[in-house]
């Protein structure tokens, strides 16, 4: 089986929203595709009113194919502070024309606030590796790991666009989705994440190649691109007016500052260009004075974030038969 489905940019490509439907009938909720985490779990019947502003939510009592997992419970907290609890409900799942009859969804009977205060956001689906679920006494699966048995290619990829509708896609590679050719790289799954290591980076298209290594995740749900310090400080250099500012939580620069572009390296011989435009995330301010830089340091993770600054700059595949990424330019 294969199968493609839409995700759509929120203001300033925050995040990226995926039509999912789950139950009998069909319940369709909009989620937000996370591959740096591998809890599915929504709003539901189960979340209280006053954490709920507008998200809809899932409710697996209007479900006849929906059976409890008894027992079964979740907690989760991201990197960003957020966090949501709650217990476990299998039901079929279907996503862009593929499901899987028995997903694990964690129905949430909390939600931090800043789920709540993100109005479109029904849940979010994990697409790291099921090590990391948080669902106990037994972890769960995801739903790619569920699929992939019966997906004609062990993979999915990921086309996010700046500002405009991409695709996720399982199963197959969509030869039209990008240019050139796909360079792959080892993925170390140890810590459950797409984990990989860039050799270097270039600073402007006309800058020298720095080689660094930088280890860090291939992670859909985050927005920005998190890397270390002493890179992140080169790359301002070059941005006239840009300072680190602790009271904006990281590095500001004039709106209408000219920004270089930024070269990740993937292997030996090839790099993947993120155009100046994308290193500007959004206004700081409400005359849009100032912006808040794209690239911002991964200080106190433990490694770097390869987010949607950097993914919307790629076509990526999440190559589990082979425990690789594939970058190619679009
Ligand atoms: O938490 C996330 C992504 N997360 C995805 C699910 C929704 C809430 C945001 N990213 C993240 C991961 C590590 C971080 C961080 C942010 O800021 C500092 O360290």
């Amino acid at each position: 089986s294969t199968g493609s489905v839409v995700t759509t940019p929120q203001q300033y490509d925050v995040e990226y929203l995926t039509p999912v439907t789950i139950g009998t009938p069909g319940q369709n909720l909009e989620i937000d595709i996370d591959t740096g985490s591998s809890d599915f779990w929504v709003f539901s019947s189960e979340t209280p009113k006053s954490q709920v502003d507008g998200q809809t939510c899932y409710n697996p009592n209007k479900s006849s194919t929906a059976k409890k997992l008894e027992g079964a419970t979740w907690e989760i907290e991201y990197g960003d502070g957020s966090s949501s609890s709650g217990d476990v409900y299998l039901d079929k799942v279907k996503m862009g024309g593929v499901n899987f009859s028995s997903q694990a969804v964690e129905v949430a009977s909390k939600v931090s606030a800043e789920f709540t205060a993100d109005t479109n956001n029904d849940g979010l689906m994990g697409l790291a590796f099921g090590s990391i679920n948080q669902v106990r006494p037994q972890k769960q699966t995801t739903f790619f790991e569920n699929l992939q048995s019966s997906l004609d290619k062990p993979l999915f990829t990921a086309d996010l666009k700046s500002g405009a509708p991409g695709h996720f896609n399982f199963g197959y590679i969509d030869k039209n989705a990008y240019t050139g050719s796909i360079t792959y790289t080892p993925v170390n799954s140890t810590q459950g994440f797409w984990m990989w290591t860039s050799p270097g980076y270039t600073i402007g298209a006309s800058g020298k190649f720095k080689s660094s290594p930088i280890e860090g995740i291939a992670d859909t749900g985050t927005t920005l691109l998190l890397l270390p310090s002493s890179v992140v400080k080169a790359y301002y250099k070059n941005v006239s007016g840009a300072s680190y500012q602790s009271s904006n939580g990281g590095y500001v620069f004039p709106c209408d500052a000219t920004l270089p572009s930024f070269y990740v390296s993937v292997g030996d011989d090839a790099r993947i260009k993120i155009p100046g435009k994308y290193m500007s995330y959004a206004p700081v301010d409400s005359q849009g004075q100032n912006c808040f830089g794209g690239l911002q340091t991964d200080d106190g993770i433990g490694f770097s974030i390869f987010g949607d600054v950097f993914l919307k700059a790629a076509f990526v595949v999440f190559d589990a038969g082979k425990e690789r990424l594939g970058l190619a330019a679009k």
